[in-house]
């Protein structure tokens, strides 16, 4: 693994408390804050969020409990065409990556949790106990909160603060309950989750107590992402990226782990609602130029998406993935 020795980049932590509060100018203030990140960096920090750190413990400790379980157990719940259950050790490819040619798969295995209610979605439980409660409660927080996000990016895009509400109420987004087991040395090209940016508007990722996520600057260089206690990472995605005309840019990122113990993560995918049509935003626009991204539904992307990176939709072909 190549790992780098560079020093960390310098990213702020923005202070979502007086915003989540309601104090006066919070908003415009953070909004700015935001901007610059998302044109500079793409991968920011958020403090005083509102979700809870046992909250947080419990999610983790129900996705160890979950993948603790004989394989047989776990594949009761096999993944299906909507992305929702689990996803067995190396059954995806990360092939939608433009920073790098993914063709080894990724060396983990998941377990994928949607929102109730979205098309051709019906959650199936693991008998783990307190499985169901603890994730819904966790899933049910991060979509509150990053509803909540909304109008500090429709203010950092100058566009009115509930430009993006109706977008994203219903959104078609996913809890992914990771695990890397320990991998001493991985095959040249080989990863625990491959170089790659998301596909949402934003991902929120709960800092890891085992380390192992990288991110790309935009020198090129990898550095090791910096974990800070009581934060949660948000991630510009390509949705965003390209609804903003790449104004925003979504950072590249991969994971490893080459510790002695399990890795867990738990990132929350926000995605606007399935029919909302991604495409280029008012404000976005450059004079005289077409838009660098055609236009698309959410749900569309991600049937594109799906259809490319996981085998058992890749085998089925794209009627499969647009279920
Ligand atoms: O494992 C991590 O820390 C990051 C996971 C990730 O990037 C993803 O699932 O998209
Ligand atoms: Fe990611």
């Amino acid at each position: 693994m190549s790992t780098s020795n560079a020093p960390s980049t310098d990213i702020p932590v923005i202070d979502l408390g007086p915003y989540l509060a309601g104090e006066e100018g919070a908003l415009e203030r953070i909004a700015l804050q935001l901007r610059k990140n998302c044109e500079t960096v793409g991968f920011l920090y958020i403090s005083n969020h509102g979700v809870s750190q046992e909250l947080i413990d419990r999610t983790f400790a129900a996705a160890a409990a979950f993948h603790a379980q004989p394989l047989e157990k776990k594949m009761e719940l096999k993944v299906d065409n909507a992305m929702q259950g689990y996803l067995p050790m190396r059954g995806s490819t990360t092939r939608t990556s433009t920073i790098n040619t993914n063709n080894k798969p990724n060396e983990n295995e998941a377990f994928f949790v949607k929102g109730e209610g979205q098309p051709g979605v019906t959650n199936r439980w693991p008998n783990t106990p307190g499985f169901k409660d603890t994730t819904q409660a966790y899933y049910a927080a991060l979509e509150a909160l990053a509803q909540r996000m909304l109008p500090l990016y429709a203010r950092a895009l100058d566009l009115s603060a509930d430009y993006f509400d109706t977008k994203c109420d219903h959104p078609f987004s996913s809890l992914r309950l990771s695990h890397y087991p320990p991998v001493k040395e991985y095959a040249e090209n080989q990863f625990g989750i491959a170089p790659h940016t998301d596909s949402t508007f934003i991902t929120l990722l709960a800092q890891n107590k085992v380390p192992g996520l990288q991110i790309r600057r935009r020198d090129g260089v990898w550095i090791d992402a910096p974990v800070i206690e009581g934060t949660f990472i948000v991630n510009t995605g390509d949705t965003l990226h390209r609804w903003t005309n790449g104004r925003f840019l979504s950072t590249p990122h991969r994971a490893f782990n080459i510790s002695d113990q399990p890795r867990y993560a738990i990132p929350y995918f926000f995605h606007p609602n399935a029919e909302t049509l991604i495409e280029c935003l008012p404000t976005c626009r450059v004079e005289g130029e077409e838009p660098r991204f055609p236009p698309m539904t959410m749900g569309d992307y991600m049937a594109w998406f799906r259809g490319k990176n996981y085998d058992h939709l890749r085998k089925a072909g794209p009627a499969a993935a647009a279920e």
